[in-house]
């Protein structure tokens, strides 16, 4: 199934605490922003790449589009404060294909096979987004105490990439905005319009880069991939 991608981009990487977009840090050598890029640029079935920026580091970013060869970046928009900020100002401009996919670009080791799942699914039912299930015992703690443990049976712990009919997203946009809705994810802007998002099982190594210990994991995982080929 083809579809465009929105990667926000525009962070600042506060949690990192490097002083700068953490997406510059190098893993492997190679920024994190390039590792996730590639994984887009070489899956065929993505057929235009939409970044959301801060203006002060596009041409940063331009040249390492250039350096990097990645060729399928259509629009680089300016990113907002908010990371939907950042998604909306793509999702105004997105064309091409119906399926529109928003994934964070500090996710680098999403897996081609995820990908493609969430797009036929998101052609089936409007609305998928990638999940695991929550390993470890979970509770509910208000003030510091416990106030019951949850079954975790139902839980699942949301990742990106998250796919969507592009009406479907795109009314999910337009409604949050007039309401003035801030969500941490677009799922959660798709709920509200009472419109079902199903799940699709991810891999608990599509990890976001957001602390100096996710550096660490992220070098770990890139050493077992080349074990692997
Ligand atoms: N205003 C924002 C905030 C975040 N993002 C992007 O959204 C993704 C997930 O955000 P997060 O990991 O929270 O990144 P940061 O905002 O950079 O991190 P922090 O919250 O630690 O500052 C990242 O690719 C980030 O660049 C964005 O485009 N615009
Ligand atoms: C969208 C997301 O990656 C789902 O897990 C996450 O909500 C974004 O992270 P943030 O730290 O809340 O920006």
């Amino acid at each position: 199934m083809k579809y465009e991608v929105i990667l926000p981009a525009a962070g600042s990487g506060k949690r990192m605490g490097a002083g700068e977009n953490k997406l510059f840090l190098k893993l492997n050598g190679i920024p994190i922003l390039i590792h996730t890029l590639n994984v887009f640029q070489e899956d065929q079935d993505c057929s235009g790449i939409w970044l959301a920026a801060k203006p002060e580091e596009q041409d940063d970013i331009r040249s390492l589009l250039d350096e990097y060869g990645i060729t399928k970046v259509k629009s680089i928009e300016t990113g907002g404060d908010e990371r939907q900020h950042s998604v909306q100002a793509c999702v105004k401009v997105v064309e091409g294909t119906d399926i529109v996919l928003v994934h964070d670009a500090a996710r680098p080791f999403i897996h081609k096979e995820v990908i493609s799942r969430l797009a036929d699914e998101a052609d089936r039912s409007g609305a998928a987004v990638a999940g695991v299930r929550a390993k470890d015992t979970m509770k509910l703690v208000e003030d510091g105490v416990i106030q019951e443990t949850v079954n975790r049976e139902n839980l699942w712990i949301i990742q990106t990439p998250q796919a969507f009919k592009s009406s479907v997203l795109k009314e999910a946009e337009e409604r949050a905005e007039a309401d003035g809705f801030l969500g941490t994810d677009e799922a959660m802007l798709v709920e509200r319009l009472g419109h079902p998002v199903t799940i699709v099982e991810s891999t608990y190594d599509n990890i976001k880069m957001t602390t100096v210990d996710d550096l660490i994991f992220g070098e770990a995982i890139i050493k077992s991939r080349q074990e692997e080929n």
